[in-house]
């Protein structure tokens, strides 16, 4: 089991008595990959600042073993590090990883879930009845599933599996730049509990990480998840060296797709909200410099010969696509709901994805597509 920092961490405030200590909010991470750590490093700084949390974080871990033989969660413990996820940069001393997702969250009031979205089902039902009834959650997924009834976002997962209420933090944030402090803005979504949101501003808000919160959390949602797709399509652009403006264009489009997609799918969804950090500014740091971009240029240079799976394998060492598994979900809608006409971009990402099309057929789609804007 992993260790408590209760033991060696100095209670903040000497004049603080035991009852405040009793109600200060308890934060366990649930993920612990790349953006997973940068969270914890995040919160993990505010909770030694602040006096409304307890200062230690929990980290759930999906324990692996490294090639050296050690178990990742017991080397995160000893080094303060995420070797295999986020190298060289420490987490904070009162970040402790633990392995055991039961006990992870067990005395937990704030739930920040940050895991690939494909994970999170399996999750989900691993905490059903496990955790306390009045905890709040916070999801940074960037993802949907699709389900016979039609597409769940996740944190409707979290709040219909677990009975609790459920935020979103999406935002411009490619976690190696946040890990090095650098500058960026998030948006955190909020359903009816502006109090709640508050709190998780609070939680992450740093200097260097700049939190708003709207109360749209299907928009914020559906901005993070969607822009993924898009990802994927600026990278086969840049595969296939088509140059800026071709690259603007995708963006121009696939941005217009995201608006009126949300939109159909949830007519409550904010105009406004495209224009926080979760909208365009994370579209265009994704395909700027995200991780689907880098991946689907590979797959688009390759001429589509070699599989999202294998190039995932080969260049993200564990790490997980969020964009093509996105697509075929995306595709899963349009064609329950008879959408591929308004949505041709969204369309032909995935057919690309599957072999269907050439990556070239990235800018050849046009001739199908709407043009009413
Ligand atoms: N990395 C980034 O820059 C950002 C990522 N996000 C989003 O955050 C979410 C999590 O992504 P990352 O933290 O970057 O993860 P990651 O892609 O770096 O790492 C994969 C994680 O999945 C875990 N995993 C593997 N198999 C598993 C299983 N069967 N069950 C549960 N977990 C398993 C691994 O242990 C690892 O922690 C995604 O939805 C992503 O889109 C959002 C903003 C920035
Ligand atoms: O969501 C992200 C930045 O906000 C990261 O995107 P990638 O998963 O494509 O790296």
């Amino acid at each position: 089991m992993a260790p408590s920092l209760e033991s060696h961490i100095i209670p903040q405030g000497a004049e603080i008595g035991a009852d405040t200590l009793i109600s200060r909010s308890k934060v366990t991470v649930i993920g612990s990959g790349n953006w997973g750590s940068v969270a914890a490093k995040l919160i993990a700084s505010n909770t030694l600042r602040l006096g409304s949390f307890h200062d230690e974080v929990r980290m759930w871990v999906f324990e692996e073993t490294l090639p050296s033989g050690d178990k990742l969660s017991d080397v995160i413990n000893a080094t303060n590090e995420n070797v295999k996820y986020l190298p060289g940069i420490k987490l904070g001393k009162n970040v402790v990883a633990d392995p055991d997702l039961e006990n992870a969250v067990k005395d937990a009031n704030m739930l920040v879930f940050v895991t690939p979205h494909q994970f999170m089902e399996a999750i989900c039902k691993g905490l059903v009845g496990k955790i306390k009834t009045d905890a709040e959650a916070i999801s940074l997924v960037k993802g949907m599933e699709v389900k016979m009834e039609g597409p769940h976002m996740i944190s409707t997962l979290i709040s219909e599996q677990l009975g609790v209420n459920c935020s979103v933090l999406m935002g411009a944030n490619i976690a190696n730049e946040i890990a090095q402090e650098k500058f960026s803005e998030a948006t955190v979504g909020y359903r009816q509990n502006r109090e709640a949101a508050e709190k998780w501003v609070q939680l992450f808000n740093t200097p260097y990480f700049n939190v708003t919160a709207v109360q749209d959390v299907e928009g914020v949602e559906l901005c993070g998840t969607l822009k993924n797709v898009v990802a994927i399509a600026a990278g086969f652009v840049d595969g296939l060296e088509m140059g800026n403006n071709t690259k603007a264009a995708i963006m121009r489009l696939g941005l217009r797709e995201m608006k009126a997609f949300s939109k159909l799918l949830f007519p409550s969804v904010k105009d406004s909200t495209f224009f926080e950090s979760c909208g365009v500014a994370d579209l265009i740091t994704t395909c700027l410099g995200g991780r689907n971009r880098k991946v689907a240029e590979a797959f688009a240079k390759n001429g589509g010969k070699r599989s999202f799976d294998e190039l995932e394998k080969e260049m993200l060492q564990g790490q997980k696509l969020q964009g093509v598994s996105t697509a075929s979900e995306v595709y899963e809608v349009l064609s329950h709901r008879g959408w591929f006409e308004l949505f041709p971009l969204f369309s032909v990402v995935h057919e690309i994805c599957i072999g269907r099309l050439p990556p070239s057929a990235i800018v050849q789609y046009r001739e199908h597509k709407s043009r009413s804007s």
